[in-house]
């Protein structure tokens, strides 16, 4: 089949690869002429595991190709997916913009029908906006063709996205159209052969779909980081109280991890736009403003706690940081707890020495060369004179560790662990202090009866 997708971010890059690799047609198209350029140098902007072999084999196939001219990318496809950002917009809202612009200029290309697939995370409504848009310029053209706008909203996790992508749990796809029906089926039919995994609803469930799916995660994550700030003051250990819900089937052992604070690209302005969406209907969102606010808090804490720990007193100090990327296996920065620690500090005149396996580039294109930021190449140089350590994301890479050395390297014997990686008593028998997530009894030898 022969697939068009606009934007060639994470989503978009991750589809258009995973589609050929299973033997579709694709042709990528981005306004970012310096991305399609390092693409068709066989260079991959973004840090995902097992992308960049599969891009190289499919491009080598002949199946896999990336384009800036729109004209060529529209005249290609059956289908065309709009995979382009919604970024929050002032109000909270998702800032459709892309998506519009997507749905011109393929209005202002189509010469035969065409399936517009819309894949970016949009608010309920959308699809009906993208076919006015489409219906207006066809209209600006004297051309009276067939269309079809329907939702197939994704949900791959960064650091995981071709496996996600390629074995999620299902597809979901908004449409009142057989002829739609009919091609998604073609396409996603290499996906679905073990058991069923389409799923059909009107566009508008689908739409909301996706946000109902990120805003239930992030509430997830809220909910433990609640109970983890509650267990620190109570003297309960939350690794324990983790352990001890996950273990009821109904409530599981999957995405209870306090942390933090969750980050990226998605959680943070998903819960907003959906409040959004929320508030211009009338509804107040409790739970989604609280979810929300519950955030907010947490990605303060590591900051928190480095000032209980030095007394209040951070400027001068130097304070290692393990981890920059938003999670593990990513090199996205986007609203990483690790950026909301980091300007803290530099605001409290402190300097901060960082490690992350990937993230480097991106922190260095965000930040630029500071006085107050040296980047390390490897994980233990980051404590060389630094005063502390703290832990922002948890990368495989920071789980075995030499708590002596560190003791013996750092100016004050200090962890704080914002993803509570260790067990404290081995922490603490090193001679360190460690400040973790929701563990009242960090600091205090362990009860064991
Ligand atoms: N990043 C993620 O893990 C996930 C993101 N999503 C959603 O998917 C959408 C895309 O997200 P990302 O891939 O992360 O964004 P991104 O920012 O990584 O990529 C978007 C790409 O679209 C390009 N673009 C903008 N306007 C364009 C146009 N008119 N024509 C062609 N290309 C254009 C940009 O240059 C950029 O390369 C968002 O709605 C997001 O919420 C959904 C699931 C997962
Ligand atoms: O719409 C999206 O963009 C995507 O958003 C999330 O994916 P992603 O943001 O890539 O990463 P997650 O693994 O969900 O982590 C998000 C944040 O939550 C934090 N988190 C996650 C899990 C957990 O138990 N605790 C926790 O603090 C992570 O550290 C991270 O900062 C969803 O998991 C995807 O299903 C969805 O498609």
């Amino acid at each position: 089949m022969k697939i068009t997708i606009f934007g060639s971010g994470y989503v978009g890059l991750v589809t258009g690869t995973c589609l050929a690799d299973v033997g579709h047609e694709v042709v990528c198209v981005d306004v970012d002429a310096d991305k399609i350029a390092r693409l068709n140098r066989g260079e991959v902007p973004i840090y995902e595991p097992g992308l960049e072999p599969m891009i190289a084999t499919n491009m080598r196939a002949g199946r896999l190709r990336f384009t800036t001219d729109a004209t060529e990318a529209v005249a290609f496809g059956k289908l065309q997916f709009i995979a382009v950002g919604t970024p929050a917009d002032e109000d909270g809202s998702a800032d459709l913009k892309y998506v519009l612009k997507v749905a011109e200029t393929i209005a202002q290309h189509m010469c035969e029908p065409k399936v517009i697939v819309d894949k970016s995370t949009v608010p309920v409504g959308t699809a009906d906006k993208v076919t006015a848009t489409v219906r207006r310029v066809l209209d600006e053209r004297g051309l009276d063709l067939a269309f079809d706008v329907c939702s197939n909203p994704e949900f791959l996790k960064e650091g995981a996205a071709v496996q996600d992508f390629s074995q999620g749990a299902r597809i979901i796809v908004g449409t009142d159209s057989e002829r739609v029906v009919k091609a998604m089926r073609e396409c996603y039919a290499p996906y679905n052969r073990n058991h069923e995994k389409l799923m059909f609803m009107d566009v508008r469930s689908a739409e909301l779909t996706k946000y109902a799916a990120n805003a239930m995660l992030a509430t997830k994550i809220s909910f433990m980081n609640e109970i983890s700030n509650l267990a620190e003051s109570l003297g309960a250990d939350i690794e324990d109280v983790r352990h001890g819900i996950g273990s009821d089937p109904r409530i599981g052992y999957h995405f209870i991890y306090p942390g933090c604070g969750y980050g990226g690209s998605c959680f943070p302005k998903d819960v907003q736009a959906l409040g959004r969406t929320a508030a211009d209907i009338g509804y107040k969102a409790e739970l989604l403003s609280a979810v929300e606010a519950v955030n907010k808090r947490q990605k303060s804490k590591l900051f928190q706690k480095l000032e209980q720990a030095f007394d209040g007193d951070l400027a001068g100090k130097t304070i290692a940081l393990w981890g920059l990327a938003f999670k593990p296996n990513t090199d996205d920065m986007r609203e990483a707890p690790s950026r909301t620690l980091m300007e803290a500090l530099w605001a409290a005149g402190a300097r901060v020495q960082a490690f992350d396996p990937e993230a480097t580039d991106e922190c260095r294109r965000i930040y630029g060369e500071r006085n107050d930021l040296s980047y390390c190449e490897r994980r233990d140089d980051t404590l060389e004179g630094a005063d502390a350590l703290v832990i922002c994301t948890e990368w495989k890479a920071f789980r075995a560790v030499d708590f002596g050395h560190i003791a013996a390297t750092l100016r004050t014997p200090v962890i704080i662990d914002g993803r509570n990686l260790f067990d404290p008593q081995s922490v603490k028998s090193a001679g360190l202090l460690y400040f973790a997530m929701g563990r009242g009894d960090s600091l205090q030898p362990r009860q064991t009866t």
